[in-house]
C-alpha cells in the first residue's frame, strides 16, 4: 500500500448497489492531476476495514467509500476517533448517511465535495459493541436485513420482495426499553435507534434525528397489521412517520432493550446476532466526514 499524508485513499465495493462503477473511476481518474488518488476494491466482506485500518495506521488524511451503507460502516469503524476524513460517493442501494448529509446521489456533484473540502464531525452509535452511524434496530427490519443476508442480488427491488415475504410470517416480540427520556413494555413491529433520519432511499424513520446533537431517536412502531401498513410506508416516504398513533419516539443518548431471547439485529442495514439484551449508545461528534 503507497501511502502519504497527503495521499487520498478511495475503497471501492465492486458488490454494492446495483450501477457499474466504471462512471465514478473515470471521473476521479480524471482528477488525478490535482489530487494523488489510491484505489483499493475490497475482494471479500470487512476487507474494507482492513484496508481503512491501514490507511490511518499511515496517516492518510482522507477514505473515501465508493460503495453504499454496509460499506461505509465498514470503512468508518476504523476512522472513529482519528483524524482522517471520511468521503463518500454514494453507490450502494440505499446510501441513508449519504443522503442524511445531502451529499448529492449525481457522481460528478458528489466528487465537487473534494473540491470544498468541508469537513463536519458527526456522531455514530454503538450497540453490544458494534458500531452503527444511520441506524440499528431489532425485529421487522431486522429480520429483512437478516433475510438479505448473502443474497448476491441487490437493489430496491430485492429489498421490496425480502419486506413483503418476511411480513408474512412476522410475529411482534415483546420489548422493554429503558432509558433516561422514558421507558416502553410492550410488543413491538420494529424498534430502530435513529443516528440518522433514515433508513437510506428517504425511507424516514425518526425525521427529526439529528446526526450532530449527541442523541438518539428512537422509533418504536406497535404492532402493525397489513392495513396499517400503506399508511406508515407513505408517511416515511413524506417524513411524517411522527403522525402515526403507533409510532412511540424517546430521544436519549444511551438505551437498553431487553427481548424475549437471543437474536437478530441491525447495523445500518447489515444482520447480525447478539444477545437478549442491548445496551445502545450515542458517541458525540466521533467521525469526521466531508459534506457539501
Ligand atoms: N468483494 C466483495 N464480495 C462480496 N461482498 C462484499 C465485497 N466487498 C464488500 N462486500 C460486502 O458488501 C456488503 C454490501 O455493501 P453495501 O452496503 O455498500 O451495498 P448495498 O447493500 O448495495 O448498499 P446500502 O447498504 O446503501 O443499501 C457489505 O456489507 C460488504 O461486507
Amino acid at each position: 500500500m503507497k501511502h502519504s499524508e497527503s495521499s487520498i485513499n478511495v475503497i471501492i465495493n465492486p458488490t454494492s448497489g446495483t450501477k457499474s462503477k466504471d462512471y465514478v473511476i473515470k471521473c476521479l481518474k480524471k482528477l488525478s492531476r490535482e489530487y494523488d488518488f489510491h484505489f483499493f476494491y475490497t475482494e471479500y466482506p470487512h476487507h474494507a476495514t482492513e484496508i481503512a485500518l491501514e490507511s490511518v495506521q499511515r496517516s492518510v488524511r482522507y477514505v473515501i467509500v465508493v460503495g453504499g451503507d454496509g460499506t461505509i460502516n465498514e470503512v468508518a469503524r476504523a476512522l472513529v476517533g482519528t483524524d482522517t476524513v471520511l468521503g463518500i460517493i454514494p453507490h450502494g442501494s440505499g446510501n441513508g448517511l449519504a443522503r442524511h448529509l445531502h451529499i448529492s446521489m449525481n457522481i460528478a456533484r458528489a466528487i465537487d465535495i473534494f473540491k470544498q473540502n468541508k469537513v463536519q464531525q458527526i456522531d455514530y452509535g454503538i450497540a453490544n459493541g458494534n458500531l452503527f452511524f444511520c441506524t440499528c434496530g431489532v425485529g421487522y427490519d431486522a429480520e429483512v436485513s437478516e433475510k438479505s443476508l448473502n443474497q448476491k442480488k441487490r437493489g430496491i427491488m430485492m429489498y421490496a420482495k425480502n419486506m413483503i415475504d418476511v411480513f408474512r410470517n412476522f410475529k411482534p416480540e415483546s420489548y422493554r426499553v429503558t432509558t433516561s427520556a422514558g421507558n416502553f413494555d410492550g410488543k413491538a413491529f420494529t424498534i430502530t435507534c435513529a443516528n440518522a433520519s433514515q433508513y437510506g432511499n428517504n425511507a424516514y424513520i425518526a425525521p427529526n434525528a439529528d446526526i450532530c446533537d449527541g442523541k438518539m431517536n428512537i422509533s418504536i412502531l406497535d404492532p402493525l397489521s397489513a392495513v396499517d401498513i400503506p399508511r406508515a410506508a407513505l408517511q416515511m416516504f413524506t417524513k411524517r412517520i411522527n403522525d402515526n398513533p403507533k409510532l412511540n419516539e424517546l430521544i436519549c443518548c444511551t438505551a437498553s432493550i431487553e427481548r424475549e431471547t437471543d437474536g437478530v439485529m441491525h447495523l445500518d442495514g447489515n444482520a447480525i446476532y447478539t444477545s437478549k439484551n442491548i445496551n445502545v449508545e450515542i458517541i458525540h461528534k466521533g467521525l469526521n466526514v466531508l459534506v457539501p
